[in-house]
């Protein structure tokens, strides 16, 4: 049989690891696929700048071109960013190519209205590599734990960022200059923003959330907070108490609804996943039947990545001459079985918290502090008090909670703050057992 012509938008990071790799490993790849694979036709932007082995390809810097090249059955878009992939990606739909995409932020945007699209022209678009770099979590939840309700799921989802919070922990070295270098490692997203400030983990945790609850993705609604504001200090604090902290996204059905947030998180240092370090990530997900699993692997870079791309090119091509509606669902769920359970505000989530906050070293301090807590029902986990340094009046205290509503937990630390022993804002850090229960 010929081989499948594919047509690759985008010869960066990802799109060179792509284009490297179905070359090295062509023949692995057509025993298992039952095709050869070819990429026929490529576009990118500054063509003399591109590194990839672009040998017997077909090259444009134009890639509407390519998406619109009839020879080409399987659209691989590897540009990122929301335009013009989203307007290539339906081109190449209308078309009735397939596509297969490493572009989260495309796929939590606008990925409703693309499986919408591609459900009317009956081409399956495929996105393992948006999520979790080289690990095969699409795959897993979508298919391996189709048995299951899921109950919930925690990962380390931005490789960056986890590369920036491992290299700060470990070498104490600057956030700048680590960040410095994941860029220069191919890892940081065209805008680094997204990674540091949780909108890459916030574009993968929507993704992961609709493939595990059956409910639309809804980027808009996940609660988003970086890892800018981490300070050594929190650092070294959480370390004493037994813990280590990691850029989360969590995503949680409770009975009133889906709790999505992406947050930095102390998790207990006896864990596997607080043990995450590095570019490599991890996805932690409970199923009632199957209990607590963990996927783990390289999170970004370039041939990572490309192992999930050409997984997924593989898979559409073993499912080219199948019926649409026996294929496996984009989302996971029948996209008529979808659910419409709400996402929640932050204020109604729960989790355990740690607190940092400025007292001043007088007796009676802390008897305030956990009159607050007590009149608010919060149980309090663990206190440490840090002597204040020769050159202030305050003493530092790190208070950790029980588990309580966001709300409850906002009231209480507005009333600490209003005390006069207490100097500026209490510094809050969500905090996860993400015990198997
Ligand atoms: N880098 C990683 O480790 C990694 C991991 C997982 C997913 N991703 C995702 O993969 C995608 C690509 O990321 P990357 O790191 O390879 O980016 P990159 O910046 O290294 O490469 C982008 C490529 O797209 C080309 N391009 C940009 N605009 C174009 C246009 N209008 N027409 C044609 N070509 C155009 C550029 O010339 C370049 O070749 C993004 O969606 C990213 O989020 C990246
Ligand atoms: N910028 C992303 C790339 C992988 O999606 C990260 O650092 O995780
Ligand atoms: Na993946």
């Amino acid at each position: 049989m010929n081989p499948v012509k594919v047509g690759l938008l985008g010869l960066g990071t990802v799109g060179g690891g792509t284009a490297n790799v179905l070359r090295r490993n062509a023949g692995e790849i057509s025993r298992r696929a039952g095709r050869g694979i070819e990429i026929s036709h490529a576009a990118a932007r500054n063509l003399d700048s591109t590194k990839a082995d672009m040998t017997g390809m077909k090259l444009t810097e134009d890639a509407f071109e390519v998406v619109n090249d009839p020879e080409v059955a399987i659209v691989i878009e590897l540009i990122g960013g929301y335009e013009p992939a989203r307007t290539l990606v339906l081109q190449a739909i209308a078309n009735g190519k397939h596509v297969v995409t490493a572009n989260k932020a495309l796929i939590a945007r606008h990925g409703n209205e693309i499986f919408t699209a591609a459900r009317e022209h009956g081409v399956m678009v495929a996105f393992e590599a948006a999520v979790g770099g080289g690990i095969p979590i699409i795959k897993a939840l979508r298919e391996g734990l189709a048995a299951n309700r899921i109950e919930w799921l925690a990962g380390i989802i931005n490789g960056t960022g986890n590369f920036i919070l491992t290299e700060m922990r470990d070498k104490g070295r600057d956030f700048a200059d680590v960040l410095a270098e994941a860029q220069a490692l191919g890892y940081a997203e065209a805008d680094p923003t997204f990674d540091v400030e949780g909108i890459d983990a916030a574009h993968k945790l929507t993704i992961l959330a609709s493939i595990a609850f059956g409910i639309p993705l809804q980027f808009d609604k996940v609660y988003t907070e970086g890892i800018t504001r981490i300070t050594r200090e929190d650092v070294a604090y959480a370390g004493e108490l037994g813990y280590r902290i990691k850029h989360l996204g969590v995503a949680r059905a409770t009975d009133e609804g889906i709790e999505l947030r992406v947050h930095p998180t102390l998790i207990p240092e006896r864990r596997l996943i607080a043990n995450v370090d590095g570019v490599m990530n991890a996805v932690l997900v409970k199923g009632d039947a199957v209990g607590p699993t963990l996927y783990y692997g390289a999170g970004a870079g370039a041939e990572p990545t490309a192992s999930a791309v050409i997984a997924d090119i593989v898979d559409v091509v073993r499912t080219l001459s199948s019926e649409p509606a026996t294929r496996v669902p984009h989302l996971a769920f029948q996209p008529d079985a979808l659910s419409d359970k709400p996402v929640l505000p932050v204020e109604a989530i729960e989790t355990a918290y740690y607190l940092r906050l400025q007292a001043a070293d007088k007796p009676g301090v802390l008897a305030e502090v956990t009159r607050i807590f007590a009149d608010a029902g919060i149980s309090i986990e663990a206190i440490l008090q840090k002597e204040p340094p020769a050159d202030s009046p305050d003493a530092t205290v790190i208070i950790l909670t029980q588990r309580v509503r966001e709300r409850q937990m906002n009231a209480a630390i507005a009333r600490i703050e209003a005390l006069d022993t207490i100097s500026g804002a209490v510094t809050r850090i969500r905090l996860e057992h993400l015990a198997s229960n």
